[in-house]
C-alpha cells in the first residue's frame, strides 16, 4: 500500500514538473524561470502517458476509489489512492510577485473579456445586482464586507437579507447597501412549535422570494450564524434560488448549512462554495467520509494531493464548483482544477473571505452574462484559456482580485492592515488587472 502511495506521489512529482515545462497551462509561484520557457499549452504525449498511468489503472467509479489516505478513524483497511476515471487538466495561475509571470499576462486579457464595458448608454442593474444574505445577532461586519466588495469592485446594486438585529447595524455602515430586516432566529422569536417554525418560513420565502428573480447572484452565509429556525428558513431559499437558475455563492455559515444538508446543492452546477482550510475539512468528512465505505471516515486531507483531492469532491458534489483558499487557492468543478497563488498578503485578519464571497458572486454574474451571449467577442479564447464554466471563470478571477487587493493593502499598511483596508484597493487593482481603456 505504501509503495503504491509512493508510486501515485511520484507520478504527480513528474506532473508537476512537467506541467512547468508547457505540458498544461501555468501561473505558478514557484519557477518563473521554468514559466518563461514554456513552449506551448498542448498536452505532451509524455504527460498524456504520465496521467494515463496515474488515473488509468483503475476505471472503476469515484465511489470506489480514492484520493483520500486514511485518517484517524479508518472504516476500512483498504485505503486506495488516486485513480480519478478522467484525467485532470491543472491551470495554474502563479504569482512571478509583480505579475510579470508570461501565463498571467495571457489570462488576465481572457479574464477580461467577461468584464462588461462602461458605457454611457448602459443602464443601472447592467453591470450586477447582488443580494448577500447574511448577518444576525452576532455578525455584521461579514454581510457587509462583501456586499459592499460587490459594489467596490463594480457590480450596482447589492441587498442584504439579515434579522432585524442586524439590519440597523448594517444600514449604518453604508447607506450604499438595501437591506431588508427579514430573517428570525430563536432568540427572536422564543419557543415555538413546527406549526409556527412553518408559517415563519412561508412568510420568510415570501419576503425573499419577490426579490430573488432581480438578482445575478446571491451570497449565501455570511455572519447568517447557526440558529436553526434560521438556517431552516435559509435551506428554503436555496431552494427557490435554484429552481429560479440563480448563481449561488455559499460561505461562512452558508457553508455549515450545505455541508450538514449537502442535498441542498449537490448537483447544481451554478454553486460556488467557497470553504476555509476548516470548512474544506468538514466538506470532506461530510461528503467522502461519511459516504464511501471505502475511505477512512475522517479522511486526511493532505496538502500533497489537494488538487486531486478537491477535485473528487467537487466530481462527488456533481459539477458544484469549490473554491478551496488557502496559501494557494485550488478551484474546481470536478473536470478542471485551476490554482492560483498570485499575490495575497501574509495578514491573516478576518473578512477576507467575505470580500472573496462578494467578488466572486459579481464576477460570476459577468462571467455567466458573457458566456450567454452566443456572439459574445473572444469566447473561444476565455474557454482555452481558463474555462466555459461561468463559475470556474468567476472563482479564479474572484480570487486573483482579492489577493491583488489584500497584496495592494498590506503594501501600505502592513501589519495593520485590516478588512476594510482591502476593500479601499478594490477599485484600484480592478483597475491594475483589468484597465480602463484611456
Ligand atoms: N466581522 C465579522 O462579522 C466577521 C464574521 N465572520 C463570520 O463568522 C462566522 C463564523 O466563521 P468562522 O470562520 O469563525 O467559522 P468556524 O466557527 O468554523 O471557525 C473556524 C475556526 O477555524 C480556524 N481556522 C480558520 N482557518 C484555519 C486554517 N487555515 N487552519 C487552521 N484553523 C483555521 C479559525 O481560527 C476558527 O477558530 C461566519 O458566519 C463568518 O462569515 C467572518 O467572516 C469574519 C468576520
Ligand atoms: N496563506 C495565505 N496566503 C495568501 N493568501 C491567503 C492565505 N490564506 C488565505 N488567503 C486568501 O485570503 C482570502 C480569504 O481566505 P481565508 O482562508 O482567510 O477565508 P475565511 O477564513 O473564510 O475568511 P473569513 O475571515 O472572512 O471567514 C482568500 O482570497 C485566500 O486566497
Amino acid at each position: 500500500m505504501q509503495s503504491a502511495s509512493f508510486l501515485v506521489l511520484r507520478t504527480r512529482l513528474n506532473f508537476s514538473l512537467m506541467a512547468s515545462q508547457g505540458c498544461v497551462t501555468q501561473f505558478s509561484f514557484h519557477p518563473p524561470q521554468l514559466l518563461r520557457s514554456l513552449p506551448g499549452q498542448r498536452q505532451c504525449p509524455k504527460l498524456r502517458r504520465a496521467r494515463q498511468y496515474a488515473y488509468s489503472t483503475d476505471s472503476s467509479s469515484t465511489s470506489s476509489s480514492s484520493p483520500y489516505s486514511s485518517g484517524s478513524s479508518t472504516r476500512s483497511s483498504h485505503t486506495p489512492r488516486t485513480r480519478d476515471p478522467e484525467p485532470r487538466r491543472s491551470l495554474q495561475v502563479g504569482a512571478a510577485m509583480g505579475g510579470n509571470s508570461t501565463e498571467l499576462q495571457k489570462i488576465l486579457p481572457a479574464l477580461e473579456k467577461v468584464v462588461p464595458v462602461l458605457a454611457p448608454g448602459r443602464h443601472k442593474g447592467q453591470a450586477g445586482k447582488i443580494a448577500v444574505i447574511g448577518g444576525c445577532r452576532e455578525y455584521t461586519g461579514a454581510p457587509y464586507f462583501a456586499a459592499i466588495s460587490a459594489l467596490k469592485m463594480g457590480a450596482d446594486l447589492a441587498h442584504v437579507f439579515c434579522t432585524s438585529g442586524a439590519a440597523t447595524v448594517i444600514k449604518s455602515y453604508s447607506p450604499e447597501l438595501i437591506v431588508h430586516p427579514v430573517l428570525h432566529e430563536s432568540y427572536d422569536v422564543g419557543e415555538i412549535g413546527e406549526e409556527e417554525i412553518s408559517g415563519l418560513k412561508d412568510k420568510v420565502l415570501a419576503e425573499v422570494g419577490k426579490w430573488l428573480q432581480r438578482f445575478d447572484c446571491i451570497v449565501i452565509g455570511p455572519g447568517l450564524g447557526r440558529d436553526p429556525i434560521l438556517l431552516d428558513c435559509v435551506a428554503a431559499i436555496i431552494e427557490e434560488a435554484k429552481f429560479k437558475n440563480i448563481p449561488l455563492v455559499l460561505d461562512g455559515d452558508g457553508l455549515f448549512l450545505v455541508t450538514n444538508q449537502p442535498e441542498l446543492i449537490i448537483g447544481y452546477p451554478l454553486a460556488i462554495l467557497t470553504p476555509n482550510v476548516m470548512e474544506h475539512k468538514r466538506l470532506v468528512a461530510k461528503i467522502v467520509g461519511e459516504r464511501d465505505q471505502n475511505v477512512p471516515q475522517n479522511p486526511e486531507v493532505s496538502n500533497e494531493d489537494l488538487p486531486g483531492q478537491l477535485q473528487d469532491l467537487a466530481k462527488r458534489m456533481e459539477g458544484v464548483t469549490i473554491l478551496q483558499k488557502g496559501k494557494t487557492d485550488y478551484i474546481s468543478d470536478g473536470k478542471t482544477v485551476l490554482s492560483s497563488d498570485y499575490y495575497g498578503s501574509p495578514r491573516r485578519c478576518g473578512g477576507q473571505g467575505d470580500v472573496l464571497s462578494g467578488s466572486t458572486a459579481v464576477f460570476v454574474s459577468w462571467a455567466k452574462e458573457y458566456f450567454s451571449n452566443e456572439n459574445a467577442a473572444g469566447k473561444k479564447e476565455v474557454e482555452e484559456r481558463v474555462s466555459n464554466n461561468p463559475t470556474m471563470v468567476g472563482a479564479l478571477a474572484g480570487s486573483l482580485l482579492c489577493r491583488k487587493s489584500a497584496a495592494n493593502a498590506f503594501a501600505q499598511h502592513k501589519r495593520a492592515t485590516t478588512t476594510t483596508n482591502i476593500i479601499e484597493y478594490l477599485g484600484h487593482s480592478m483597475d491594475e488587472l483589468f484597465p480602463l481603456p484611456q
